[in-house]
């Protein structure tokens, strides 16, 4: 097959049978993994990519016959009357649903040495995502198994059995620190069976135009390889069976989410009462796009011919196809400020029967793009070998025009603030732009979960302003809380009075279930923790002198890798600590 595709360059200097031997033989292995892998096999990736590197060389606009506009979907407002509909329409759902992390990136614009998954999500509780997104995971579990037992008050004897299942696609360079993590953690409290690890392969290098693949520069019996990108995980569900399995056992949904985001699920269960609501077979969540912002625009291709599909162009495409198509200026904002186009936050929900019926004709292959660097404008070298790539949010592109493709926009405070920049290249992110780095995705989670207090009807500090490894960010109250404490907006408003006071140096940390703020008036830090079989009332005045924030420089090697990249650590001078251990009702009350 190698000869046939004309890969002869990878024998030719082998030297005489004999001569090692093992490998060679190692090298058939490769060979064979890298076959196996892809759909259709190492012929079909060679011939694709063969046709890819033509349409690049020839300077082929990958949109050409479609004219971009902006589409319309669902605007949602955090708070209002739909809003909350949405969300317990969402909750409701949720027992129905199965959940895909894509994680096997390397982060290579982070440049940070462990997985982004271990990363803490803020570093007032320290908790790392993977912690955060199984516990909201399981908090949706077990809300959405309450409406079951409310429904059918039989099965409460039993309890509620439903687990919803978390995929992680990892990969070679995630994989073992994935698991890793999982294991010392006793899973964050799922089950163990509960997580499924699918691990992709990487896929060939090519040298050049005519798709030769690139042996790897430190061993002549090996393939270089690099990755495919997440657009693999759907051919990975695919032939893992899950969805079928998924299928037999009444699950809907899939939702698809990425590594870093801190505020994803404050808006998952809205956007999955959106999908319900509206049969969506596609949904994919959106905010506000700054011009320029590293994040897909959303947009309506109209085909010459008449064909449409609503579909995300990614960020290094977008201009491009905007001055093809009349915009002059490309990707530049609107009189609101911003680009017209929603930008993609990559949380993608799919309506599980449409989707296995598609995989059933595809198999899961995703529509792939390749994107070399040429050695100069004649394109006939690379600078260094390239592979085809595929995203996961190119599902639709295959979609009978039946389908129901939709999108649904949000707040970027409430939905959206990924940790993907180092602060070296967040600094230099233009002013007004989201810096998508460590410090402003921490500061972000205080902002939302003061921004949604505010709203339940606390008092909430303004916030300061302040620079962190040369970012200026808002700085609000450091309040965090568990997810079985506030899934929704509905069940924080339930649990927070209105005469309640928090300063802006202040820290909260909400670490239970059942915690009333009644008539708290906070001015310094409080760590209030309880069992689930706890009730507890907060009622008065607490002042202490809390904890600070400290200035780190982002080079000072004396701290750790997590603290320097956000350019803060946190003093933890003084707090009231209370915890409840006990069933029982209780009220703090320190005066
Ligand atoms: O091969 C890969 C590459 C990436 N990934 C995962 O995919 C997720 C996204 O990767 P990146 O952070 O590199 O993605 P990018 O920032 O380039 O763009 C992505 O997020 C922002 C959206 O607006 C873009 O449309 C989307 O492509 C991460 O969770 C990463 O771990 C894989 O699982 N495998
Ligand atoms: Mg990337």
């Amino acid at each position: 097959m190698l000869v046939e595709m004309g890969q002869s360059h990878l024998f030719r200097d082998w030297p005489d049978p004999g001569v090692d031997d093992q490998e060679k033989l190692a090298f058939f292995d490769q060979i064979k993994l890298l076959n196996e892998s892809y759909p259709g096999g190492l012929a079909s990736y060679i011939k694709t990519a063969r046709e890819l590197l033509e349409d690049s060389r020839l300077g082929k606009n990958p949109f050409d016959g479609f004219t971009p506009s902006v589409p319309t979907g669902e605007q949602l407002t955090f708070g209002d009357d739909s809003f909350i509909n949405f969300e317990e329409t969402g909750i409701k759902e949720a027992r129905k649903a199965a959940f895909v992390l894509v994680a096997g990136g390397l982060g290579e614009r982070l440049g940070y040495n462990g997985i982004k998954l271990a990363l803490p999500r803020e570093t007032t509780t320290g908790k790392c995502f993977l912690q955060h997104y199984i516990e909201s995971i399981l908090a949706l579990q077990e809300a959405s198994c309450g409406y079951v037992e409310v429904m059918c008050p039989r099965s409460s004897s039993g309890g509620c059995r439903t687990e919803i299942p978390l995929v992680i696609m990892t990969s070679d360079d995630t994989h073992a620190r994935t698991l890793q993590v999982l294991k010392s953690n006793a899973y964050f409290g799922m089950a163990s069976t509960q997580v499924i690890l699918l691990k992709q392969e990487k896929v060939a290098c090519l040298a050049d135009n005519d798709a030769r693949l690139a042996l790897d520069p430190k061993n002549k019996y090996r393939i270089q390889t690099k990755p495919h990108g997440h657009g693999d995980v759907h051919a990975l569900l695919y032939s893992s069976g899950l969805l079928k399995k998924w299928r037999d056992e009444g699950l809907r949904w899939v939702l698809f989410f990425q590594d870093t985001n801190g505020l994803l699920f404050n808006a998952v269960p809205a956007a999955l009462g959106v999908s319900a609501t509206k049969q969506y077979h596609v949904n994919s969540l959106a905010v506000p796009r700054k011009a320029k912002e590293a994040i897909g625009g959303i947009t309506k291709l109209t085909h010459a011919d008449g064909r449409t599909m609503v579909i995300n162009v990614e960020y290094n495409q977008l201009d491009p196809l905007l001055r093809a198509s009349g915009y002059s200026d490309g990707d530049v904002n609107c009189e609101t400020g911003y680009s017209p186009f929603p930008g993609n936050i990559n949380q993608l929900i799919l309506e599980l029967d449409s989707y296995i019926e598609e995989l059933s004709k595809t198999g899961g292959s995703i529509k792939e793009f390749v994107n070399p660097k040429y050695k100069d404008a004649s394109k006939s070298a690379f600078k260094s070998s390239t592979r085809l790539e595929c995203m996961m949010q190119d599902y639709p592109k295959t979609l009978p025009p039946t389908a129901r493709v939709g999108f649904t926009v949000m707040d970027t405070w409430l939905a959206y603030a990924p940790v993907k920049n180092n602060p070296e290249d967040a600094a230099k992110v233009p002013k007004g732009n989201p810096y998508h780095s460590a410090t402003s995705g921490e500061m972000a989670v205080y902002r939302a979960n003061s921004l949604i207090l505010k709203k339940a009807g606390i008092h909430i500090d303004e916030p300061v302003k302040d620079v962190f490894n040369g970012q200026e960010v808002e700085v609000w109250p450091r309040v965090t809380w568990l997810p079985k404490w506030g899934l929704s907006f509905a069940e924080v408003k339930k649990k927070v009075g209105a005469n309640c006071f928090v300063s802006q140096p202040s820290t909260l940390v909400i670490n239970g279930r059942n915690i009333h703020l009644e008539t708290l008036s906070l001015n310094g830090a409080l760590i209030i923790s309880s069992v689930d079989s706890a009730e507890v009332r907060v009622e008065g005045a607490i002042q202490n002198k809390g904890w600070t924030l400290e200035k780190v420089d982002y080079k000072d090697a004396s701290f750790p890798e997590e603290i320097r990249i956000r350019g803060f650590r946190i003093n933890k001078v003084e707090q009231l600590e209370a915890t409840y251990d006990q069933p029982g009702s209780f009220t703090l009350k320190p005066q």
